[in-house]
């Protein structure tokens, strides 16, 4: 049910009955309305349980505390292949968009703030990948953790991929083709460091996702900020609603969809109300981006295109499309 006081529509996703239930087609026109008009929406009813994002937030933070070194040591790929691992701040720089490239990405991606860390947590097929993964006596039940965590947030991503294809008048299967030889997921911290900062001072720059469904889960201090296409596109305040996963849809969803469903440039800012003698608490928040099997050909989805509505986009190789865009989040230092 849309709530007044959110810039964004909350859909409970709790009832879909993979197209048998009769709230069904109800679900999904307000689902696809929501990633169409918005390219975001709050999910509830969604099935994760509260232990399981506990307990990631609380392995996320201790991760983060461990001795720089301890991090340093798993350090991040950058080739934009393989990108699990660590990034010190500054080092990531998510700020490309779709269209932007050449000099004016260079222009974002040097002048970029580096005010987060990240760490992308290594999971293939469903188990831990134990290159660049924390090792147990040192942080118990990190990986544990995350892949209980994530196998929930797997099952949302498909039935958020069921409720869209039944939304956009195909077979409510239509996805789960594209998933047979595993969905692929990249678990990943951000934390935001803490210090003296204005409200409205800049966290991570504009951008948009660059794969397919984005499951956002955000701690309580907030600062998500989303473009409204009905606002002159504007950014307007996207803050955790209890209850709820904050969702929006990536490059690659959007295309596949011949952009009726929108990937929406974000951004993080410190929230006014968070800004308190002039000191800016840290921020921690776990995306989990969910993709179908490695080198899945994304062409235009049936129903998406027709005589009236031409496809937009040929058809590409989704895994090295995002490894394209993955590779220049990684400044490459000029040759001497
Ligand atoms: O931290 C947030 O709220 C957003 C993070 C984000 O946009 C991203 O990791 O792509
Ligand atoms: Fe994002």
């Amino acid at each position: 049910m849309p709530h007044a006081t959110y810039a964004l529509p909350i859909i409970d996703v709790e009832d879909f009955k993979d197209g048998l239930g009769e709230n069904d087609r109800t679900i999904a026109s307000s689902l696809v309305a929501a990633f169409h008009d918005r390219g975001f929406a709050y999910i509830t009813g969604h099935g994760v349980t509260q232990d399981k994002i506990d307990g990631v937030f609380e392995q996320a933070r201790r991760f983060m505390s461990l001795p720089t070194q301890a991090k340093m040591a798993l350090l991040a790929g950058t080739d934009g292949v393989d990108t699990k691992g660590y990034s010190y701040p500054g080092m990531a720089k998510v700020t490309q968009n779709a269209e932007m490239d050449g000099a004016d990405l260079d222009k974002l991606v040097h002048g970029a703030p580096g005010m987060n860390e990240t760490f992308r947590v290594g999971i293939v097929n469903g188990k831990s990948d134990p290159e660049r993964m924390p090792k147990e006596e040192d942080l118990p039940g990190f990986a544990e953790a995350f892949i209980t965590w994530s196998d929930e947030c797997v099952q949302v991503y498909h039935r958020l991929l069921r409720i869209i294809a039944l939304g956009l008048g195909s077979d409510v299967t239509y996805f789960d083709r594209f998933h047979l030889a595993g969905t692929v997921r990249t678990p990943t911290i951000q934390h935001y460091l803490g210090g003296v900062a204005q409200a409205g001072h800049g966290r991570l720059n504009e951008h948009t996702d660059y794969g397919y469904l984005t499951l956002l889960f955000q701690d309580s201090v907030g600062g998500l900020e989303v473009v409204d296409a009905a606002k002159n596109n504007e950014f307007v305040r996207a803050p955790p609603v209890d209850k709820a996963i904050t969702v929006n849809v990536g490059d690659m969803l959007s295309r596949w969809t011949n952009g009726i469903l929108k990937s929406t440039m974000h951004r993080v800012s410190a929230p006014p109300d968070a800004v308190k003698d002039g000191v800016l608490p840290e921020r921690y928040s776990i995306p989990c981006f969910c993709g179908p099997s490695p080198n899945t050909i994304v062409d235009t989805m049936p129903g998406t295109y027709g005589p009236n509505r031409p496809k937009l986009y040929p058809p590409v190789n989704g895994t090295e499309h995002i490894q394209m865009r993955q590779a220049k989040m990684y400044p490459k230092k000029k040759a001497q």
